[in-house]
């Protein structure tokens, strides 16, 4: 099972975030991985934590002022990066585009959607893994994986039919073992979470017991 730790623009220490994400992983069979802000990769990487980005920038070195360039993200230390997150919305062209950007960067890809019919769509264009988040769940506390467990099951099934090499992730409010748990009952390969570890007042202690729990 996989958990993308997505810490977003939240005010939580990334290094220590890391850190205990570190220390955890690979316990009871559960990988994890830290999604900072880009300009925290380095460090965060230096930690020996897995570390992603948030997001890439459809296009390649050149007159791109404000880019995130997945060259960049992987020479600091990124082994994969989100693409299409809720509250990072692309265009189709610039999803692909951004896929190609990290593809080229030897960047692993995980691309987000809000629905299954939007992830038959984005498994089309080639990437390692899609993950369906419901918008109104995400920062709740209420899991995707009880509130609306038809939405992973769908997402499954609409990227299975696309391509079953693409792995499924879900997210939005997940926070326990249990969750993960749920999510994999549902057909899921993994998971992104924020809140849940982010704003929790002891981080490494919310993952210790993510991890114990699953
Ligand atoms: O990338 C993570 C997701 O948007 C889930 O966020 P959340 O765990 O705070 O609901």
């Amino acid at each position: 099972m996989f958990v993308l730790v997505n810490l977003k623009a939240y005010p939580a220490d990334p290094v220590s975030v890391a850190e205990a994400a570190a220390t955890v992983d690979g316990t009871a069979g559960v990988d994890v991985a830290v999604a900072p802000q880009a300009a925290d990769i380095a460090r965060v990487a230096q930690t020996g934590a897995e570390t992603w980005a948030q997001h890439v920038s459809p296009v390649s070195h050149g007159s791109h002022t404000g880019s995130t360039l997945a060259e960049s993200v992987a020479a600091n230390g990124a082994v994969g990066t989100l693409i299409n997150h809720s509250e990072r919305r692309l265009t189709l062209a610039d999803i692909d585009d951004s896929i190609a950007a990290a593809d080229r960067a030897g960047l692993e890809t995980v691309v987000c959607a809000n629905t299954p019919e939007q992830i038959a769509a984005v498994a089309a264009l080639g990437p390692d893994a899609v993950a369906v988040e419901p918008p109104e769940l995400i920062g709740t506390g209420t899991p995707v994986s009880q509130a609306d467990p038809e939405i992973v099951e769908d997402a499954v099934t609409a990227a299975e039919a696309v391509d079953p090499a693409v792995d499924v992730y879900c997210g939005a409010g997940i926070s326990t073992g249990e969750d993960l748990v749920a999510a994999e009952e549902l057909g899921a390969d993994g998971v992104l979470l924020a809140s849940g570890v982010a704003k929790a007042d002891d981080p490494q202690t919310a993952l210790e017991d993510l991890v114990g729990q699953y």
